[in-house]
């Protein structure tokens, strides 16, 4: 049964959380610019070409394993998937208008404007042929939550929550080695407290809406997925 999950005190200062947590206000301009393009926006919603999507958030805090299970996910079901820092990086990557902004918010272990990553998003869900969406790490705060609703029309069908004990995860991260600038003990505590203060509101309000899967995240990775597996047999997703 479902439990509130608790607070992760030993990695989160008190003190710091409040200064990450306000972060600045994102500039007028890059609001404008991303609600402007928004094409479905007065409607509500995102053009699926007439598919119902089957949408799946998939939440856990910094290397609790999402995007490992994720592939897996997408090897036995057939997913698409999204994962939003993915997708973050490659626009930084791609050196795009807000390349430099996204790369100093992920430095700094903060959150992206919903605008610019549900945008990200919205133009990989309505050029992919699959309508089954995997969205990795996503949303990050409620706000997130809201503005996807809002702009996308959709609700989660179900969501994933990867449980992992702060002290696993900060190893993980820490040994993970693939070069992300985020990977450090600094970031990584910044990245924790964003994920106890903001994320999980969100994994409770979907706990309390009865969409939430809550996984063990410690084990092997095929012990991990032992849980998951059920989660998607039950749905009967067609390939
Ligand atoms: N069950 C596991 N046991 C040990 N290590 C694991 C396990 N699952 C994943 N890992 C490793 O932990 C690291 C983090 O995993 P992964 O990248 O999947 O996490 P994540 O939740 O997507 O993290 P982030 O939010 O930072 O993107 C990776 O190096 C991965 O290989
Ligand atoms: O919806 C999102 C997803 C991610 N971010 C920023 O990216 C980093 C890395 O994300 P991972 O999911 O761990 O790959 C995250 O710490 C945020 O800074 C975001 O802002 N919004
Ligand atoms: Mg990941």
């Amino acid at each position: 049964m479902w439990r509130r999950v608790s607070s992760l005190t030993q990695f989160v200062s008190p003190t710091k959380s409040s200064s990450i947590l306000n972060q600045p206000a994102y500039t007028l301009k890059i609001w404008e610019s991303f609600t402007t393009q928004l094409p479905n926006l007065e409607k509500g919603g995102i053009s699926f070409k007439d598919r119902i999507p089957f949408i799946t958030f998939v939440l856990g805090g910094p290397g609790s394993g999402k995007g490992t299970q994720c592939e897996k996910i997408v090897e036995t079901f057939g997913f698409k998937h999204l994962s939003a820092g993915d997708l973050l990086r490659q626009e930084i990557a791609s050196e795009s208008e807000y390349g430099s902004m996204i790369l100093n918010t992920i430095k700094d272990g903060r959150i992206v404007p919903s605008e610019v990553t549900i945008k990200l998003i919205q133009k990989e869900m309505e050029s992919s042929d699959n309508k089954k969406f995997l969205i990795d790490g996503f949303p990050r705060c409620e706000e997130n939550r809201v503005a996807f609703e809002q702009i996308i029309g959709a609700e989660p069908n179900i969501v994933l929550f990867f449980d992992c004990p702060a002290e696993e995860m900060v190893k993980r991260v820490l040994n993970r080695n693939q070069g992300r600038v985020d990977d450090n003990m600094d970031t990584i505590k910044k990245r924790l407290e964003v994920f106890e203060e903001l994320n999980l509101p969100v994994v409770n309000y979907y706990a309390e809406k009865g969409k939430l899967h809550k996984i063990c995240a410690l084990g092997t990775e095929d012990e991990i997925f032992e849980q998951v597996w059920p989660v998607f047999a039950a749905c009967k997703l067609i390939q």
